[in-house]
């Protein structure tokens, strides 16, 4: 260092930075290394064959591994989904080979059951804990009072819903009680996004902030102002993206110097947030979140909570997105949007004797149901009876969000471990093994969908609970945005609530809110051949544009025949 300085007039602070920065990635390196060196140890000292052996235990076929990286360079080249889809869609169970790990990815729907409900495949340990879901948690911690009290004092509905799942009923009390929150917040939102200042700017980036915003709230009780929320999304953004792509090529770690220290960087900035949550978490009593975090150790509730701020701003941020720009692209499904929230609003009108109840008081019993959904249209977020009621209707709404959900769902990979050995079908599968489900691989498979590749949301609309549940594919396994089974997405009501909130207010209110997408490459819509999202999910960049109100004929015409 003292040559450096003499011999290059380097001056002392950026010598500094330097070695730092060669401190941080040398022990990036050296981390890798004694995390394979541990991994070859422990498949011995288990008696498993490792590398070339396991390629003769791991029965399943899939693309020709090359040493030491397997199919690494391959998915990370091709691009993951294109690789998945052009390797799994004639196979039930196809392997991969992340250098020397086996990872198998089923794709039948039954063998996509047996993983995702069969006590054989648990969660893989990450960060050093394995999460357990909510339901146990709660079902270890919350005390048996509280329940029972709950049940006796709640409405017959309410009492059914205790009874089936105590974390889903905290939860969905949670939402209760946040309705104004999302709602307000939502409203407020979609007006800045229209504001001439943010016209033009990467709405992405302003819809993801929003999220860290409304979901540390309504889950930590934690404000967070605009600038703390656009660094942690980022940060989150940065260290989701490296995350995934390293786990596709483990090798990162070894030569991507930068991208070693700016993981550092974003994880230590997240690793302060959730240490700030915690802190709040103290004096805040959220049953929901303290049954998630349950009686952990201080190191397991940071986890934890990192886990669950990672789960829910990563994925509704995306889902929101792509359901805006898809909204936004078919001007039809708009329309159909803004009848349906007329509709929905014009029931609730005349199931209240054609008095809303924002308006009680205020209006005459001379005006109509539909004059009266334009006059409440604006006032919807804050009239939170109704909008609960609203949310709670299965309508169009919910098939768009599940058709959004099927084209872009925002969770790449849903990940088991074989806790012994056992088979997948004819395919041997050796305990400890890595199985996964592709929700964007289930969704796009040609042979489970009616034209997998357009945008209908009129295949969820049927009054069968099927079609609800799995829309024109076969079975619930070719459809797991959430996943399914034990370990189903934990804050999926909460999402749906949010998604849908923010559709409602889009056609109540900004009917006409539009995007420019740029760059196209990524076209919502693809004219010829299939279209294959990065790995992260991350919509094109796009930005909103200034535009004519269209003019809703059918909606008025509707409404008038009201
Ligand atoms: C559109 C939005 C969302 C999508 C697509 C989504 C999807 C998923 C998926 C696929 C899983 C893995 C399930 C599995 O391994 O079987 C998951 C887990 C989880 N999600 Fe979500 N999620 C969303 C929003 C949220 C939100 C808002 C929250 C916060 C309340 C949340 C909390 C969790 C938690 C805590 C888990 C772990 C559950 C466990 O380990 O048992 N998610 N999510």
């Amino acid at each position: 260092m003292i040559l450096a300085r003499n011999l290059l007039h380097v001056p002392r602070p950026s010598l500094y930075v330097v070695a730092a920065l060669g401190a941080f990635s040398l022990f990036q390196v050296g981390s890798t290394v004694a995390k394979y060196a541990l991994w070859f140890w422990k498949q011995k000292r288990a008696g498993r064959p490792v590398s070339r052996g396991l390629l003769e235990v791991v029965t399943a076929l899939g693309p020709v591994p090359v040493p030491g990286f397997g199919n690494a360079l391959y998915l990370s080249r091709v691009g993951f989904f294109r690789a998945l889809y052009e390797s799994c869609l004639e196979r039930q169970v196809t392997v991969f080979w992340l250098s020397s790990t086996p990872l198998l990815i089923v794709s039948a729907p039954d063998l996509v059951e047996q993983v995702l409900t069969s006590r054989t495949f648990e969660k893989p340990q990450y960060f050093g804990y394995r999460s357990r879901t909510v339901k146990t948690a709660l079902e270890l911690h919350q005390r048996a009072e509280l329940l029972r009290e709950k049940i006796e004092t709640a409405d017959p509905d309410q009492q059914q819903r205790v009874r089936e799942d105590p974390s889903r009923a905290a939860l969905l009390d949670l939402i209760d009680r946040s309705l104004t929150e999302i709602a307000s917040s939502t409203e407020k939102f979609l007006a800045e996004l229209r504001a001439e200042d943010n016209v033009g700017k990467d709405a992405s980036k302003l819809i993801q902030r929003f999220y860290v915003q409304l979901n540390c709230k309504v889950l930590f009780g934690l404000v967070v102002d605009n600038a703390e929320a656009t660094r942690i999304a980022s940060a989150i953004e940065k260290a989701g993206a490296e995350f995934s792509r390293r786990m596709i090529l483990p090798q990162r770690a070894l030569y991507a110097w930068f991208a070693n220290v700016s993981y550092i960087y974003h994880t230590s900035v997240l690793l302060i947030f959730g240490q700030k949550i915690l802190r709040h978490l103290r004096i805040s009593s959220n049953s929901w979140i303290n049954g998630w975090l349950g009686k952990a150790g201080r190191l397991r509730r940071l986890a934890k909570v990192l886990g669950l701020l990672m789960a829910a701003t990563q994925t509704v941020p995306i889902a929101a997105s792509w359901a805006l720009i898809l909204v936004s692209v078919h001007e039809d499904v708009r329309e159909k949007l803004a009848c349906e929230a007329r509709r929905l609003l014009s029931e609730d009108l005349s199931v209240n004797g054609g008095r809303g109840v924002a308006q009680q008081g205020s209006q005459t019993s001379q005006t109509t149901p539909a004059q009266k959904a334009n006059l409440t249209a604006s006032d919807i977020a804050t009239d939170v009876n109704r909008l609960s009621k609203l949310l709670k209707k299965h309508s169009y709404f919910d098939a768009v969000i599940a058709e959004t959900l099927r084209l872009f769902p925002p969770f790449p990979l849903i990940q088991r471990q074989a806790q012994c050995d056992t088979h997948l079908g004819d395919v041997f599968v050796p305990g400890g093994t890595l199985v996964a489900a592709v929700p964007w691989l289930q969704h796009h498979h040609p042979a489970y969908w009616k034209q997998a590749e357009s945008f209908n949301p009129e295949r969820w609309i049927s009054p069968t609970d099927n079609v609800a549940r799995h829309g024109d594919a076969p079975s619930d396994y070719c459809y797991i945005p959430f996943g399914r089974g034990r370990r189903m997405c934990a804050g999926n009501p909460l999402a749906m609530v949010e998604l849908k909130c923010l559709l409602l207010l889009v056609a109540l209110q900004e009917p006409d809110l539009l995007f420019d997408l740029e760059p196209q490459e990524t076209s919502p819509e693809p004219q010829a051949g299939m279209r294959f999202p990065p790995l992260t999910m991350r919509p094109p960049r796009f930005a909103v544009r200034q535009e004519e109100p269209i003019h809703r004929k059918l909606c008025q015409q509707n409404s008038n025949e009201l």
